[in-house]
């Protein structure tokens, strides 16, 4: 975690990769509990960020699951903003971007109901997470809409990521994923 600056609508923090955000939205308590807004159109404008959001969806983990690294290869690379609307995961990026200075590196950040916190990530960054609590809900708006054919992953235990679990709960298809160090990657890092 990098420089902290303020937006009209989100504080961010910087990643150690190029281009990966921690947002901070305004959280708006009273007695009722609280209002959070997730995306603010003239607000990502002014971060320079994509506004052209295509899907949101959400899934939802029992403690212990690991889901991921995944990304949609070009052309139907994407932006993900990710955040936990209830419980807390482990939210990993790994940057496989050919030529960026944070090729093979990944970082995390505890993303949670509680913190009301989200992750902006740019095309080119594998994403996963390990969830904390029980029904860890997860929400997602990506920019491109989904693509099975496209819709690809890395394994998660081939890049040195320090996972809660040592034996999650994962998906069949991502056990089937190529480890990092197979890994031929589609994308190329371009300066902003
Ligand atoms: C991601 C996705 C899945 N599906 C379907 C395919 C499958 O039958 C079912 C579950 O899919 P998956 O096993 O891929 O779900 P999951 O492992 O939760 O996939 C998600 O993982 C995290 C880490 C991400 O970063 C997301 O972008 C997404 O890839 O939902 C869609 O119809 N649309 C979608 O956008």
């Amino acid at each position: 975690m990098a420089s902290q600056s303020a937006s009209s609508s989100f504080k961010i923090c910087e990643s150690i990769i190029p281009g990966c955000l921690l947002l901070q939205p305004k959280r708006f308590e009273d007695c009722r509990g609280y209002f959070v807004k997730t995306f603010h159109q003239p607000s990502f404008k002014d971060m320079g960020l994509e506004t052209d959001f295509s899907e949101s969806f959400y899934s939802v983990s029992k403690k212990g699951v690991v889901r991921g690294m995944h990304f949609q290869s070009p052309p139907r690379d994407h932006v993900k903003v990710v955040y936990c609307a209830h419980g807390a995961v482990k939210d990993v990026v790994l940057d496989i971007r050919i030529g960026s200075p944070t090729y093979g590196h990944f970082d995390s950040f505890e993303l949670s109901a509680a913190k009301s916190n989200m992750l902006y990530i740019p095309k080119g960054l594998a994403h996963g997470f390990c969830a904390l609590t029980d029904q860890a809900l997860v929400v997602y708006q990506v920019s491109e809409p989904y693509s099975p054919e496209y819709d690809r992953g890395i394994r998660w235990d081939s890049i040195g990521i320090p996972w809660e679990e040592s034996t999650p709960l994962v998906s069949d298809r991502d056990k089937r994923h190529p480890v990092l160090a197979d890994f031929s990657s589609p994308f190329v890092y371009e300066l902003s």
